[in-house]
């Protein structure tokens, strides 16, 4: 129980700090006795109606306070109260309180519920008086996540989709978030692991009892090919185009050409807003422009760059080297060529577009200005980008509008191909975090294969690396600087 003293204590040395009073909570706690934290857990700002969270052993004795009756609400159903102070016994609002105890709630832990009405003044009221209370302290942004997980009512890849959904913002981001979340990808990497402890523990049964004559013949042949089959399977999940990465972090599209081909104009029209400068003057961007856009449900950053010429402007050059620089990066390009300028003919096509186009990246030849055109020329262009190797074309008009149906359509095709269907196949990776481990575990699998007939001893261990590296992932492994890294993505409340 907290005595009054520290609060007494810390009465007298005012102004106090917020972290003060916490650090000096943190130092009183008990090890092994946890404290209640409570938040706001709907978004901030004036709203209808406002979540405030309590997770802790204080959590019944908090809302008993609070709504000033003894007896605490059902399990789990929602009951209407009024909410008071209980320093000064003032009505705070009247709302909707539910008590989820533990272990049965998202934390593991006795948990409550107030629902308010979303107005500064009483979400700011119902945290100051849950803030004098006796062993409840603010959560830490996460937190509420991070007792889940060290409850066991979570693992670290549903934690890590808990946190995609709440910042998902297109369909498809949302679609896979939810899958992990429910746990397809932790499952996946279980089922790995258990099938890595199987060949750990008959690798151990030979180094033990091979003498004996009672060991199946072939023990050591199984566990080989059951390590073929897991690296296949690990290499290939690997081997995914980083689709789950990039739908989870959007896909690069960069429009990129040659000076006054209609860029500036092109990103504008795409984000619909006047994100860029255009004008006739030839280079007249040179910083990246980015804007983040929603195309078919895929999460998009799309930049518009520094068109692409010799110049002896300084200022211009340093653009032309970020256009460039930023074309390396590029998931997808958007080569603008002015459609007045180019013949048409496909020599002269693929040309312009080697001038763009750093390496051999998904692309679409964006034909621009085409309200320009001659009526004759249009079939002639297009015809011509039919031919030879050249990637998907469309023509365009910035000004008219005309062709940006069928340019959305290109680009929705290739966003597809890319991130496909997150509820399709086996769920994706979807952090370099998991990629990096997924790496290490299989390298250690290689190595089995190398000692398994010179050092069966060192080969067991390489097992034991790889299964390790897999609970990385899922959090079977407890490492706190992992915890960190996965906890430090959330938002106070969650
Ligand atoms: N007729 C016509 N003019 C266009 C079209 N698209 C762009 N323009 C004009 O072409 C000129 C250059 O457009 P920008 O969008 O600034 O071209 P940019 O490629 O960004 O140019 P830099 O940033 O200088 O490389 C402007 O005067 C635009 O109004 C189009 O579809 N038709
Ligand atoms: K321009
Ligand atoms: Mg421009």
């Amino acid at each position: 129980m907290w005595p009054g003293t520290w609060r007494k204590v810390l009465s007298g040395l005012s102004p106090v700090s917020g972290a003060a009073v916490r650090v000096v909570k943190r130092l009183y706690c008990p090890a092994g006795k946890r404290d209640t934290i409570f938040a706001l857990s709907s978004g901030h700002g004036r709203c209808g109606v406002a979540v405030i969270r309590t997770s802790g052993p204080a959590s019944g004795a908090a809302l008993r306070s609070l709504t000033g009756q003894q007896e605490l609400p059902r399990p789990r159903a929602v009951a209407l109260r009024r909410i008071h102070d209980p320093s000064s016994a003032e009505t705070l609002d009247r709302g909707l309180v539910i008590w989820f105890p533990g272990p049965h709630s998202f934390t593991g832990e006795d948990c409550s519920e107030l629902h308010v009405h979303g107005g500064p003044a009483v979400v700011g009221g119902v945290l100051q008086a849950l803030g004098h209370l006796p062993g409840l302290r603010p959560a830490d942004p996460g937190e509420f996540t991070k007792r889940a997980f060290q409850n066991g009512k979570l693992g670290l890849t549903e934690v890590e989709g808990l946190g995609d959904l709440i910042h998902a913002e297109t369909e498809a981001q949302r679609r896979q978030a939810l899958r992990q979340m429910e746990g397809e990808l932790g499952q996946l990497y279980q089922r790995w692991s258990e099938e890595l402890t199987k060949a750990l523990a008959h690798v151990e049964a030979f180094i033990d009892f091979s003498e004996d004559d009672n060991l199946e013949e072939g023990v050591l042949a199984g566990v080989g090919a059951a390590v073929q089959a897991l690296e296949e399977e690990v290499r290939g999940h690997l081997q995914d185009g980083r689709r789950g990465e990039r739908l989870r972090g959007g896909v690069h599209v960069v429009i990129a050409g040659p000076t006054n081909a209609g860029k500036s104009s092109l990103l504008n029209l795409l984000c619909q807003r006047p994100a860029a400068i255009v004008s006739p003057v030839a280079g007249t961007t040179r910083d990246v422009v980015e804007s983040a856009l929603n195309i078919g449900g895929y999460p998009v950053v799309l930049s518009d760059t520094a068109g692409l010429r010799e110049t002896q402007d300084a200022v211009e050059r340093e653009g032309v080297s970020r256009a460039r620089e930023r074309l390396q990066r590029a998931d997808v390009v958007l080569a603008v060529l002015a459609a007045v300028d180019v013949a048409p003919e496909p020599g002269c096509l693929a040309d312009a577009l080697r001038a763009i186009l750093p390496r051999r990246a998904p692309c679409i030849l964006v034909l621009n200005k085409a309200d320009l055109l001659e009526e004759g020329c249009r079939g002639a262009l297009l015809g011509a980008c039919g031919e030879g190797a050249l990637p998907p074309a469309c023509l365009l008009s910035c000004k008219t509008g005309e062709g940006v149906d069928s340019l959305l359509s290109l680009l929705g095709a290739q966003l597809e191909q890319m991130c496909g269907d997150p509820l399709a196949g086996s769920p994706s990776l979807t952090q370099a975090r998991h990629r990096l481990h997924l790496t290490s575990c299989l390298g250690s699998l290689g190595r089995y294969h190398g000692y398994k007939s010179l050092d069966l001893v060192l080969a067991a261990e390489e097992l034991r690396l790889a299964r390790r590296h897999l609970g990385k992932i899922t959090g079977r492994v407890s490492a706190e600087e992992i915890l960190d890294i996965v906890f430090r993505d959330f938002c106070v409340g969650k």
